[in-house]
């Protein structure tokens, strides 16, 4: 779609497909501070959109400006918190309503189960691992919720570099790189949410989020071992 309509679309009253969408984001604020920006735009978006967040919990890097932009603006955040993380002194404040959860297995299901939709602002390790789960769950079938990229001054080109060269060399299917949307600002990307239409291969439809959530305690146990 050409930008002019989507500007134009995103102009239109409103009403979002989403009731609550999960960010990924980094517990750092990074160096620049257009992520820092980027953050506080997106849960400007949100509240703007009235969508509802669920996020990792806490209050610190781009964890706690997105959270605190959509709870200032007066919509629900839960944060999805282990046990262990749930000192002050780890992770500080959590605004909202905090869920805590038994480890950072269970914290993913519980995050991806409440969300309609997943968006990754920039971010470090836990961002990337949280960001490419929902993409494979997604690619498998698991769920059928947008995954959204926000692509903050390219901060993600090489990741998605990456990913077009995984499909070049055969191991993504092309249908499957579609999985990503990805936009440089938050209103282009919720515009891109909204219109986004699944195409998954369905190959495991049948594994359900607590089917998941079992098999990683299994794992889990298993590598305890
Ligand atoms: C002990 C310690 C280092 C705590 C860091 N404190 C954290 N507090 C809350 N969520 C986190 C934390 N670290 C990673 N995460 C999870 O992983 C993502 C951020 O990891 P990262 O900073 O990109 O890699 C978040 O979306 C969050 O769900």
């Amino acid at each position: 779609m050409e930008n002019q309509q989507l500007f134009q679309q995103c102009q239109l009253p409103l009403k979002s497909r989403f009731r609550r969408v999960c960010v990924f984001c980094g517990s750092s604020p990074g160096k620049s501070p257009s992520y820092q920006l980027a953050a506080i735009q997106l849960g400007k978006e949100l509240v703007e959109r009235n969508i509802d967040l669920v996020y990792g919990g806490g209050s610190i890097g781009l964890m706690g400006l997105v959270s605190q932009a959509v709870y200032e603006g007066g919509r629900h955040v839960l944060g999805v918190i282990p046990k262990t993380l749930m000192p002050r002194e780890i992770t500080g404040e959590t605004v909202g309503e905090v869920r805590a959860v038994s480890g950072m297995h269970q914290r993913k299901a519980e995050m991806a189960k409440q969300a309609d939709a997943f968006i990754a602002l920039p971010g470090g390790y836990g961002t990337l691992e949280e960001l490419l789960e929902v993409i494979t769950w997604a690619q498998l079938g698991i769920h059928d919720k947008p995954v959204g990229l926000l692509n903050v001054d390219g901060y993600y080109n090489s990741l998605l570099s990456f990913i077009d060269k995984a499909v070049d060399e055969g191991f993504i299917a092309p249908a499957a790189r579609h999985i990503i949307v990805s936009a440089q600002t938050a209103q282009d990307l919720m515009c891109k949410l909204e219109e986004y239409v699944p195409k998954h291969c369905g190959v495991a439809p049948k594994l359900s989020w607590e089917m998941e959530q079992q098999l990683g305690y299994t794992a889990k146990a298993d590598i305890a071992r």
